[in-house]
C-alpha cells in the first residue's frame, strides 16, 4: 500500500473537483490518499509520493493557492529524491503557447528536485474533455500500477 498526497492549484474549483474524484480512486485501490490543504513544504518534505493536479491561470501561471509552495520549493530546494511524483495539468489549448503552463512549470520543478516521474506528465485540454477526470482515469491506473 502506498501513501500519496496530493497537491492541488486550483481558481474556479476543477482541479479541486478532480482531486476529490482522484482521492476516492486511490483509495478504492487500496493506497491511502490525502489532500495537502493548504499545500506546505512541511507536507512536501513529510510525503511518501506526490501528485500534483494544477490547472493553469493568467497567462501559463500557477494558480494562487498553489504558488507560494512552489516558489518555496523553487527558493529552498527540498529534494524529492526516493519519492514517486506525477503531475497533472489542467489547461486549454485555446490559450496557446502558454498551453498546460503550470503544469510544465511543477513538472521541470520536481525533476529538478529529483523526484521519480514515473508516467509522463498528463495535460487535460478543456476543449476534449468537458469531464477532466475521463482523461485521468486511465492515466492514474497506469501510475498506481508503479506502486
Ligand atoms: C483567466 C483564465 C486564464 C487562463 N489561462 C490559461 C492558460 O494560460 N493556459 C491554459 O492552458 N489554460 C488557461 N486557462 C484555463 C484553465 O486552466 C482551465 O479552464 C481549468 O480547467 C480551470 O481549472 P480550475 O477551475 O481548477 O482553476 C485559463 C482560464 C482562465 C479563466
Amino acid at each position: 500500500m502506498a501513501s500519496i498526497t496530493l497537491f492541488v492549484g486550483s481558481v474556479f474549483g476543477n482541479a479541486e473537483n478532480l482531486a476529490e474524484e482522484v482521492k476516492k480512486d486511490i483509495e478504492q485501490q487500496g493506497h491511502s490518499a490525502i489532500i495537502a490543504e493548504p499545500p506546505t513544504l512541511e507536507q512536501v518534505q513529510g510525503a511518501e509520493n506526490l501528485l500534483f493536479i494544477s490547472s493553469t491561470t493568467g497567462q501559463g501561471d500557477i494558480p494562487d493557492n498553489l504558488l507560494p509552495l512552489i516558489l518555496q520549493m523553487q527558493s529552498q530546494f527540498p529534494m524529492l529524491t526516493g519519492k514517486t511524483v506525477g503531475v497533472v495539468a489542467l489547461g486549454d489549448s485555446s490559450y496557446g503557447d502558454t498551453f498546460c503552463g503550470a503544469g510544465r512549470q511543477i513538472d521541470t520543478l520536481v525533476q529538478e528536485l529529483n523526484g521519480t516521474v514515473t508516467e509522463p506528465r498528463l495535460d487535460v485540454d478543456a476543449c476534449e474533455h468537458f469531464e477532466p477526470y475521463e482523461a485521468v482515469a486511465p492515466w492514474l491506473q497506469k501510475w498506481l500500477q508503479h506502486f
